[in-house]
């Protein structure tokens, strides 16, 4: 028998569809090479549309689907213009991780070829690096609050428990043990102004004595603005505030060609949304010239996480088709300068995905 991966499929909005349905298209290219695999694809509809259509952004029996799955699939969600009647943004992305406890947003970002970055004397894999942001409170935990407009002034709390952190820290080092690096994780806070940082330093600080192999160092957010663009080659991983990972995993992406090359995967004990890091792109959305790498690495990344020999070599397979397509800078989409559309770059990470899974392995 076949071991069944029941992956759940939430295109969203905007580009999300379109980039979603290639990395779907690049599972069902691999799943006859796979082994003992099968892949069980479970599409469901959420984001504005569906709320559009039937007054609901996540349906129960989306999130039933999510709750069941042994992985989620995500496009992304979201429309600047289209809010809810008390003027919230339509987010079920941010609903999933926090009813999910999605608490680890792990966000890699990596160079592929020395043309892609806005930096000077960087070829590939110099810059590497994997921030993982904390994902169900800081400063997004004030999120539910209405804006009052009347209001002479308005607050939003910013939350740090010991169990998010602990978590979030633990996370940290473990990426940082598994990965080939520096073996270094950096806190990034802001522990000079704010009481709830001093205390999420406290936490690190007692988490990095349960790993004394890994080199723990605290660095303040401006600080670390500055490091990402002087010196990005010294980091290894990261571990920040969710409003802090949001900001600083955008600039991180910019320093590798920008948010096309930026996959995630929020990760919980029981539960896992593998999505890239952009939004729903509205401006170049329906165009057919939105990037889908990202979307491909967090496929790839999804791989990896079901953590069984097949799906693992499935994900080596496809991580390399990727690199072998972008070590040459001609094959890149609009955003990165070039002129493949997201059907045309996907086909050929799919022809390199084929014979990569056939067992060659020579770079194009
Ligand atoms: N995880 C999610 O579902 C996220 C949803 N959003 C939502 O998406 C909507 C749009 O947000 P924005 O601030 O415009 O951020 P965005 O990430 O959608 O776009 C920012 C810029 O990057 C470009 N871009 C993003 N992804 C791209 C891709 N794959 N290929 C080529 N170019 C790409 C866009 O064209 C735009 O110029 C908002 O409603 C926002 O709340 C934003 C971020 C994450
Ligand atoms: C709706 C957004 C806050 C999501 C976002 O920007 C992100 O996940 O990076
Ligand atoms: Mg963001």
């Amino acid at each position: 028998m076949p071991q069944s991966f029941h992956l759940v499929i939430l295109g969203g909005d905007g580009i999300g569809p379109e980039v979603c349905d290639q990395s779907v298209r690049l599972l069902e290219i691999m799943q006859p090479h796979l082994d003992g695999v099968e892949f069980q694809l479970d599409r469901h509809s959420v984001g504005v549309g569906e709320y559009q259509r039937s007054g609901e952004a996540l349906p129960q029996s989306a999130y039933d689907a999510c709750l069941a799955s042994d992985a989620v699939l995500l496009g992304a969600m979201g429309l600047p213009n289209v809010r809810y009647p008390n003027g919230k943004e339509i987010a079920p992305q941010l609903d999933l991780r926090e009813r999910l406890q999605l608490y680890g947003g792990v966000r890699p970002i990596r160079l592929y070829h020395e043309a892609d970055t806005p930096l000077k004397g960087h070829g590939p894999g110099e810059i590497d690096f994997v921030l993982v942001r904390e994902s169900t409170e800081g400063l997004f935990y004030g999120r539910d609050a209405i804006a009052d407009l009347e209001a002479d002034e308005a607050t939003n709390l910013l939350r740090i428990t010991r169990s998010a952190s602990e978590r979030v820290c633990r996370l940290a080092f473990e990426t940082a043990r598994r990965r080939d690096g520096k073996k270094t994780v950096t806190l990034i806070d802001k522990a000079n102004v704010l009481s709830s940082m001093v205390y999420f330093r406290h936490v690190f600080d007692e988490v990095a004595k349960e790993f004394l192999d890994i080199k723990a160092e605290h660095v303040y957010v401006d600080a670390a603005a500055l490091f990402l663009v002087r010196r990005p080659q010294d980091f290894d991983v990261m571990v920040t505030e969710n409003m802090f990972g949001d900001i600083l995993s955008d600039l991180a992406a910019g320093l590798v060609g920008g948010m096309g090359m930026a996959p995630s995967g929020d990760i919980g004990d029981d539960a896992a949304v593998f999505q890239p890091s952009h939004g729903s792109a509205p401006d170049i959305a329906g165009q057919s010239i939105a990037n889908p790498i990202a979307m491909h690495l967090s496929t790839a990344m999804m791989l990896e996480w079901l953590d069984h020999p097949e799906t693992r070599r499935a994900a080596d397979a496809l991580n390399a088709a990727i690199a072998d397509v972008l070590s040459d800078p001609t094959q890149r989409t609009a955003d990165m300068g070039g002129n493949l559309s997201t059907v045309e770059i996907t086909d050929k990470i799919a022809e390199r995905l084929s014979k990569r899974l056939q067992g060659e392995t020579t770079a194009v």
